[in-house]
């Protein structure tokens, strides 16, 4: 295969993942935009507005956007996967790369869908792709080889950080950090309210939060030490952070993390199910489209 800043990567869906890689490989060079290929369902304003922003190419004919790719991105969600495959099936080959980031779906269901010997890695990033800053797990699936995964990694490497777990641990990593971003600004948006009920403005409730959640991810990342110790750095016997804690405790904050985090890996390993049930009585009945919603 060739080197990753040489590839043509199709990104077969246009949504915020889409995107979100897009802007970060861009922007950390990696890869010139005239080798980046979008195509998506039906929404050609989308598409217009992605070339504009980003001067990618975009093609909707999908026979002509898999010949031009070295490498294929899957980003369409996950109950739309196996319908994305069927169109794309016929113009794919083995010396193509495909990289999912679709959650909950096995390598296996993929290579099921492209009904050849293809080879596939699966990576779960986050949003954080288009500022550089991914988490990303990836593993690889039967097909693909230590040079498809060194691939794989490259691309995600200028995205963020990442990581090689097996296929098993994907659907935690999609409940962890996948979804991830999405359990912080939560939290930001109810220290927002806080701050704003505690008397200070919106400005700047959001300078110091934005501010301090950087700093506390730094530190975690720069001293390498347990949140733990961290934490009790900040908390003095009896004083401001013993009393917010305290609070957090009360209301078992950590339990409900937990469950938040579990509710969402079984989410990706449900609806991965879903769609292997699905696809595999599609093929039952020898039916080509898909009727999975
Ligand atoms: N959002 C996130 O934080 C993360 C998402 N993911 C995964 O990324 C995938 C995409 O998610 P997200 O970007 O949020 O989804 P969006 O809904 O934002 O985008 C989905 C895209 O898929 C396109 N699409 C649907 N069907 C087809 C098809 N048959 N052929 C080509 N394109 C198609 C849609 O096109 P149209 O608009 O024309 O219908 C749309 O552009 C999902 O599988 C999700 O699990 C992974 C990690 C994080
Ligand atoms: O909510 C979702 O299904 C996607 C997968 C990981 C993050 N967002």
């Amino acid at each position: 295969m060739k080197q990753i800043s040489e590839s043509r990567v199709l990104f077969l869906g246009a949504g915020a993942m889409s995107e979100s890689m897009i802007k970060g490989l861009l922007e950390a060079r990696l890869i010139p935009a005239a080798q980046i290929i979008v195509c998506n369902r039906r929404n050609t304003a989308r598409l217009q507005d992605l070339q504009q922003r980003y001067a990618v190419q975009v093609i909707q004919d999908k026979r002509t956007a898999c010949r031009e790719a070295d490498m294929i991105v899957l980003a369409v969600k996950p109950f739309d996967v196996v319908a994305a495959l069927q169109e794309i099936a016929p113009y794919l080959s083995a010396q193509q790369l495909i990289i999912s980031v679709a959650a909950g779906i096995s390598t296996a269901a993929i290579e099921a869908c492209c009904a050849k010997s293809i080879p596939v890695i699966r990576a779960m990033p986050n949003t954080s792709s288009s500022v550089q800053a991914s988490a990303t797990a990836l593993c690889a699936g039967r097909q693909a080889t230590a040079e498809h995964l060194d691939l794989a990694q490259d691309l995600f490497a200028a995205i963020g950080i990442s990581v090689l777990v097996e296929e098993e641990q994907m659907n935690a990593v999609t409940g962890l950090s996948g979804t991830g971003p999405a359990y912080f600004y939560y939290v930001t948006e109810a220290l927002l309210a806080a701050g704003q009920a505690c008397g200070l403005s919106a400005e700047t409730s959001r300078v110091l939060l934005v501010q301090t959640l950087y700093g506390a991810a730094r530190m975690l990342q720069e001293t390498g030490k347990d949140p733990e110790e961290l934490r009790l750095q900040v908390t003095s016997p009896n004083g401001t952070t013993m009393a917010g804690i305290a609070v957090l405790d009360q209301g078992d904050t950590r339990l409900l993390l937990k469950r938040a985090v579990q509710a969402a890996t079984s989410r990706a390993l449900e609806m991965g199910q879903q769609i292997e049930n699905a696809f595999a009585q599609l093929q039952a009945s020898g039916r080509s489209r898909n009727v999975i919603q």
